[in-house]
């Protein structure tokens, strides 16, 4: 596979194009599902479909990419909770670093356990600098990784993660206030992020209105990540 996941959303980024990704938890969606499901994803025109979760058991994400790949094009793009959950038959990997929290197995543990599974793979692999907002909620990645948010209000903190995460090679920053959050991250933190780093961003967590979406693109978001709104009414129009 050709670098061409993070050169799409490198190019887009740059002209203004803005990018939506769908996420798929393997624990939620059924396999029976599958087939529905990738025709409504089809119908937002999302870019990306993301599959993963916090949970999710080893060997089922593995069925579930195989599933969807024969119902959809779309590209699909890991977001793993857990390195057990990588799999050969996506196409992408965002080879996360929860860069906001201080537990080594999310900074460096996790990420050396994929190794063998990633060794001889053909997944483009996509460094990203996760970076956890307070959402207003007890979120599944709070209480796996053991790790605290940072404050809607700390913009500083925010914003010099951010651009650590960029100098220590991240290609993409993920702005996250946890899945099912009840305040996305706001205006002002995702402008700052964006003023101050000049890789793409990526913005997810709580957003479940095309007010909000479009805020979040305003703001500066080159890709938005939608997971509970499009779990809890798959004919979702945004
Ligand atoms: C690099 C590799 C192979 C793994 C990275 C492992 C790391 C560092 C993960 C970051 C921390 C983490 C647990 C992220 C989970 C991201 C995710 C899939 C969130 C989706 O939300 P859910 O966990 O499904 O939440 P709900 O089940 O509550 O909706
Ligand atoms: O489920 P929601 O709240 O849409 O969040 C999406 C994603 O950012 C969660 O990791
Ligand atoms: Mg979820």
């Amino acid at each position: 596979m050709t670098d061409c996941i993070l050169e799409h959303i490198q190019k887009s980024s740059k002209k203004g194009k803005k990018l939506l990704a769908i996420l798929l938890d393997p624990d939620k969606t059924k396999l029976q599902e599958i087939s529905i499901v990738s025709k409504r994803i089809e119908n937002l025109k999302a870019n990306f479909i993301f599959v993963g979760g916090s949970f999710v058991e080893k060997g089922i994400t593995d069925v579930f990419v195989q599933k969807l790949k024969e119902f959809t094009n779309i590209p699909i793009i890991l977001f793993p909770g857990d390195y057990s959950q990588v799999t050969n038959k996506a196409d992408g990997l965002l080879f996360l670093s929860l860069i906001s929290g201080r537990n080594p197995e999310y900074l460096i543990e996790q990420q050396i356990k994929a190794v063998p599974f990633l060794k001889n793979s053909n997944l483009e692999i996509i460094p990203t600098g996760y970076i956890l907002i307070d959402g207003g909620i007890n979120s599944s990645v709070l209480k796996i990784s053991k790790t605290t948010a940072i404050s809607q209000n700390n913009i500083e903190l925010t914003v010099e993660t951010a651009i650590a995460g960029m100098y220590k090679g991240k290609q993409l920053i993920y702005l996250e206030a946890g899945s099912g959050a009840k305040f996305p991250v706001n205006s002002k933190l995702i402008t700052e992020v964006k003023k101050n780093i000049n890789i793409p961003l990526i913005v997810g967590g709580g957003i479940r209105t095309k007010e909000q979406l479009k805020n979040a693109y305003k703001n500066g978001a080159d890709v938005v990540v939608i997971g509970t709104a499009f779990e809890n009414n798959i004919n979702l129009s945004i």
